[in-house]
């Protein structure tokens, strides 16, 4: 495995020479323990090895913002897990990606805040609160610009239907799956079962109450326990991953107001759609596929009847978000 900051040992007890090889430098991390954050807290990293939870602290040579939720990290000294020992991460594993948001678009400063997800669950309740496509269209920007496979999870569907977010979103090929409370969630539990799923929604959609009926036991506090306990709705800041029973994982955020994509290059997300990318391949240079674009050539395949207007519009819908 190649470690993540290539830097990380380069420097470390001798002054820093750059002509000299660092991969000679670098410790060989590779017969240490393998585990995945899970959750972290002023500075204590919970991580999950061989399935029993361990404690642990950042290694002196990892960057205090080099580890996220859901990295596979190596660990040095006692990985015992006993109460009262404290394990160090040595190294982070590379990631296959990682998921980033800014604050809002004023904030140019790029926040990752999960790694190695494969999946990202968009949750979003049908009614209370109402559902808002911009929001929708901004995490769908940002899944694509990290090649994380989107699925639109719609919530409260004993509220209002599910067909016009349906027609907006199929078009563009994003797996839809609808709950409510008695809903069988057999669907979603098959979507989920061995992927590492990232579940991001705005506050109150209801994510905690399914990430309690998908993890018995995960204990997400939900509206109605917090307002019984008193304590603070927004107590976690930061994602928490939770096993599944059958397999897979899923990593839970805390519920956002308003998804930042200032850190997305505009000509990235039309990469993550084959078939779109080709047909923009007669554009004119520079051309940003937008509403209106002059010459774009995927408004010629319209046109000549090779793309479904809807799922230009569709594209577009999300797409303009961000340009
Ligand atoms: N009608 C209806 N209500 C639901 C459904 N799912 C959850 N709720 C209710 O919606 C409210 C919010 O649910 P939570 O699970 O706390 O929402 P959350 O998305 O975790 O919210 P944050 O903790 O703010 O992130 C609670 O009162 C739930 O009982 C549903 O499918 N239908
Ligand atoms: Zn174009």
């Amino acid at each position: 495995m190649k470690s993540l900051r290539e830097d990380d040992h380069s420097g470390f007890d001798r002054p820093r020479r750059r002509t000299r090889p660092r991969t000679k430098e670098r410790p060989d991390y590779s017969s240490l323990p393998e585990a995945r954050v899970i959750s972290i807290d002023r500075g204590r990293y919970r991580c999950v090895l061989d399935g029993r939870p361990v404690t642990a602290v950042r290694g002196r040579l990892i960057d205090r913002k080099g580890v996220l939720v859901g990295d596979r990290v190596r660990l040095d000294g006692d990985s015992s897990g006993e109460v009262g020992t404290l394990s160090r991460i040595v190294e982070v594993l590379e990631r296959t990606t990682v998921l980033r948001r800014s604050a809002d678009d004023t904030d140019t400063f790029e926040r990752p805040i999960v790694a190695n997800a494969d999946q990202l669950f968009i949750v979003t309740a049908l009614a209370d609160p109402q559902p808002r496509m911009g929001m929708i269209d901004r995490i769908l920007v940002a899944a694509f610009d990290a090649r994380i496979e989107p699925i639109l999870c719609l919530t409260k569907a004993d509220l209002a239907s599910p067909d016009e977010l349906r027609a907006a979103y199929e078009p563009l090929g994003v797996p839809i799956l609808v709950t409510d409370p008695g809903a069988d969630l057999g669907l979603i539990r098959d979507a989920l079962a061995d992927r590492v799923t990232v579940f991001i929604g705005h506050s109150g959609v209801g994510k905690s109450t399914l990430v309690n009926r998908l993890i018995p036991g995960a204990g997400r506090v939900t509206a109605e326990v917090s307002e019984v306990t008193g304590k603070g709705r927004h107590t976690s800041t930061s994602a928490v991953a939770m096993e599944l029973p059958g397999g897979g994982w899923i990593i839970d955020t805390p519920g956002v107001r308003s998804f930042g994509i200032s850190h997305v290059q505009p000509a990235s997300i039309i990469g993550a759609f084959p078939d779109l990318e080709k047909l923009a391949e007669d554009c004119p240079r520079g051309c940003r596929h937008e509403t209106g674009a002059i010459e774009c050539a995927l408004d010629d395949a319209v046109a000549a009847g090779r793309l479904a207007p809807e799922r230009l519009a569709s594209f577009r819908r999300m797409s303009d978000t961000y340009i």
